[in-house]
């Protein structure tokens, strides 16, 4: 065997050793979230994060392949993210609600912290149709609008472990929430007129609001959707006076429950 052969075999062998490594290293992740549940411990815990974070960069501080290997644990952490989203969710997740309850940044969230893929479908409709929402409505109509909605819900049927961010009136009508259903959990997030007023007060692309964006047009727009967005929620969260991070826990849990 020349030096070259036998430099080849000894790569094999570390090849051998990281595949070793890398299924220990998943089977300890389902242990992990094997054990959050029995003790009903948070899933979500990104200070863990952090800490094995610093701890590489302790570790990797002289190391002259540093930026590569930062770069193959970045991997191996989007692959461990995966694992435990698909454990927890086979469906997609898709999130329902007043503007401003917060759907855009929970499902920012949740798709960082289980590598999930993201849809925002405001931004999806508007970047097919090359033209803003508020654009939209005021050249081809609100139904027009509606109808690309139902469209992309079915269209996100055929994918799952998504987080899908509705735009606010999506679930209004029942065609919508019935694709919806068909692959994924609805979720319903909810705040006061003063907190919606709050966060959306210094916006302006949402044309439903326009001539209402106070907390009496608020409120009463709000009532009047109340009952339709109830009626298509699995589940319900309300997210007053709650971090990002406990709104996706509680999300993740009652996920979990519901499954049970
Ligand atoms: N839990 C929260 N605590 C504090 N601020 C929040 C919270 N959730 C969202 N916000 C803020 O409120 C504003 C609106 O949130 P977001 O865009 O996520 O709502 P949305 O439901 O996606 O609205 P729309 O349906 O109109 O797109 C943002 O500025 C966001 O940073
Ligand atoms: O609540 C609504 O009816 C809407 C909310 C936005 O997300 C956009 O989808 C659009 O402006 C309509
Ligand atoms: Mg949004």
């Amino acid at each position: 065997m020349n030096d070259l052969e036998m430099y080849r075999e000894q790569l094999a062998l570390c090849d051998d050793k990281i595949i070793d490594a890398l299924v220990e290293r998943n089977s300890i992740i389902e242990k992990i979230m094997a054990y959050k549940e029995e003790y009903g411990m948070p899933i979500l815990q990104p200070h863990q994060e952090e800490k094995q974070k610093r701890r590489l960069e302790e570790k990797l501080k002289e190391n002259k392949y540093k930026e590569e290997i930062f770069d193959v644990f970045g991997c191996i952490l989007r692959n461990s993210k995966r694992i435990q989203a698909r454990k927890l969710f086979d469906y997609n997740i898709v999130l329902i609600g007043f503007m401003g309850a917060g759907k855009s940044t929970i499902s920012d969230y949740l798709s960082t912290m289980f590598d999930m893929d993201i849809v925002e479908m405001d931004q999806v409709i508007a970047e097919r149709e090359e033209m803003s929402i508020p654009d939209i409505f005021a050249t081809y109509g609100e139904e027009y609008f509606r109808d690309l909605e139902t469209n992309l819900l079915i269209e996100m049927q055929s994918h799952k472990n998504a987080v899908i961010s509705c735009g606010g009136g999506a679930a209004l009508r029942e065609k919508n929430v019935a694709e919806m259903k068909k692959n994924g959990r609805v979720v319903l997030l909810t705040a006061t007129p003063e907190t919606i007023f709050e966060r959306v007060k210094d916006s302006n692309d949402r044309p439903v609001l326009n001539g209402r964006k106070n907390v009496k047009g608020i409120s009463e727009l709000m009532e009047q959707r109340r009952e339709k967005y109830e009626a298509a929620a699995d589940i319900v969260i309300n997210t007053d006076d709650k971090t990002v991070l406990q709104i996706c826990e509680e999300l993740v849990q009652r996920l979990q429950e519901s499954e049970e």
